[in-house]
């Protein structure tokens, strides 16, 4: 489908919805239990796209179905493991492959081989892993060797890039013969994703000591444990704005909790600004409007990139001028999403002015088409964070909408059980 047109005829939205794993906790959940030899089990996988990559992938080097035999013949080539889209798993994988030794090349998307690798190859490298770029240096895809003998245990690593090189070492450090001590250099960005790294290790039997910068995990056995999967704090947020944009109403979503691994669990008190009030019921997180005109006029994202185009767009879409701060690492995710936000708001009349480290939102042009039609860029979330709009103008025009799979796959069943229509 090149294009779906999407309206909201009535203005109230009541529903509950069931929203799947959380992508990030079902990625470390499939290292981890590979990693574990199968001790740790996990419960309640995410249906993203992303997830079921790798859960494949995951499945087939288990299986040893991936090693190549010398035997008594020359090996003919090495099996090519395509990761498509999915970054995290990218980064994960190359850990994975790195320190088992596991003789494969790793490759994705176009835009995947523009996604930077580097930093983390660099130290896997130095703690003595074999790994050559095919294409361009830094980016890939990747070529791993047979063989991974600890070289050291001490390395740095820069933090501001991508939190996910850091988790990726950190997965594996329990594994590693001498274990790992690991110095982030400089400023960590999106921090709660490696906090919920270490919580899923404690939650698989692995001890850590953070101090600083400094994060030490010794070699170490994995525990026979199980992690059951929250439901996706990022999918909530589109929820969150469609309660925004919509007039009355509120919006159930079982099994979500206070106390989340996920960093993007955030959006709740983000949200309290934009007029929405939380509450953890029986039957799961309620959501409602609670009749306040948006408020906060600063946000700092740095510890939750992936919500940026949802409250951006909600700001906008609600004609609250905004400043934002900390969305750096945008650039360099599915799109980059600034450039595509700029765009995209342009159609509504809104701009979003970078200024040093800072981007304002200025909605005083904001005027809502008949008709508007939103690029999508190959990134799910321009997808998600633009559809709550069909709550203010006719008809929306979503170009791509398949995108949404790679983190919510349902996205669009899910609208028209909340009201939404789709031609
Ligand atoms: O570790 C993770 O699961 C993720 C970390 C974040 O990436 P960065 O650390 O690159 O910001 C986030 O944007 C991504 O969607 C998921
Ligand atoms: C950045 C994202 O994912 P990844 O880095 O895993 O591709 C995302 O889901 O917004």
């Amino acid at each position: 489908m090149d294009h779906l047109i999407l309206s909201k005829p009535g203005k109230n939205t009541n529903c509950t919805i069931q929203l799947t794993g959380s992508k990030s906790e079902s990625n470390r959940a499939l290292i981890l239990n590979a990693l574990s030899g199968g001790r740790v089990k996990v419960k309640n996988l995410s249906s993203a796209d992303d997830t079921v990559t790798l859960a494949g992938i995951v499945e087939e080097v288990k299986g040893e179905r991936l090693k190549v035999k010398d035997g008594d013949q020359a090996i003919l080539e090495l099996p090519v493991i395509n990761i498509g889209p999915a970054g995290t798993a990218m980064r994960f994988l190359t850990a994975y492959f790195a320190v088992t030794g596991t003789e494969v090349i790793l490759t994705g998307t176009e835009r995947m081989k523009q996604r930077p690798i580097g930093i983390l190859v660099d130290a896997l490298r130095s703690l003595g892993a074999e790994i050559d770029y095919v294409e361009k240096d830094g980016f890939p895809p990747l070529q791993f060797k047979s063989s991974f003998e600890q070289k050291k245990d001490k390395i740095s690593i820069r933090g501001n890039i991508s939190s996910q090189f850091i988790t990726a070492l950190l997965l594996v450090a329990p594994s590693l013969p001498k274990g790992l001590e690991l110095t982030i250099e400089g400023e960590l960005t999106s921090r709660p994703y490696v906090e919920m790294t270490l919580r899923m290790l404690q939650e698989a039997g692995i001890e850590h000591h953070w101090k600083d910068d400094v994060i030490k995990i010794a070699s170490q056995e994995f525990k026979d444990s199980e992690i059951t999967v929250e439901p996706d704090w990022s999918a909530a947020s589109y929820w969150y704005s469609i309660a925004a944009l919509s007039e009355k109403g509120s919006v159930i979503l079982p099994y979500l909790k206070k106390d989340s691994l996920q960093g993007d669990s955030r959006i709740v008190s983000i949200m309290e600004s934009f007029g929405i009030s939380t509450e953890f019921t029986a039957v799961g997180l309620q959501l409602s409007r609670n009749g306040n005109s948006p408020k906060g006029t600063f946000f700092d994202l740095k510890d939750c990139p992936d919500l940026a185009q949802t409250v951006i767009v909600c700001s906008a879409a609600l004609g609250h001028n905004a400043t934002f701060t900390g969305l750096e690492t945008l650039k360099i995710k599915e799109t980059d999403r600034i450039a595509a936000l700029q765009n995209e708001l342009a159609k509504i009349g809104v701009s979003l002015n970078e200024d040093h480290e800072n981007y304002h939102l200025d909605c005083s042009g904001l005027h809502f088409p008949d008709k508007i039609a939103i690029s999508t860029y190959e990134d799910h979330r321009m997808a998600m964070a633009f559809a709550p709009l069909a709550l203010k103008i006719n008809k929306l025009e979503i170009e791509e909408p398949q995108v949404v799979g790679k983190s919510y796959p349902s996205f669009w069943e899910d609208l028209k059980k909340a009201g939404f229509e789709i031609e």
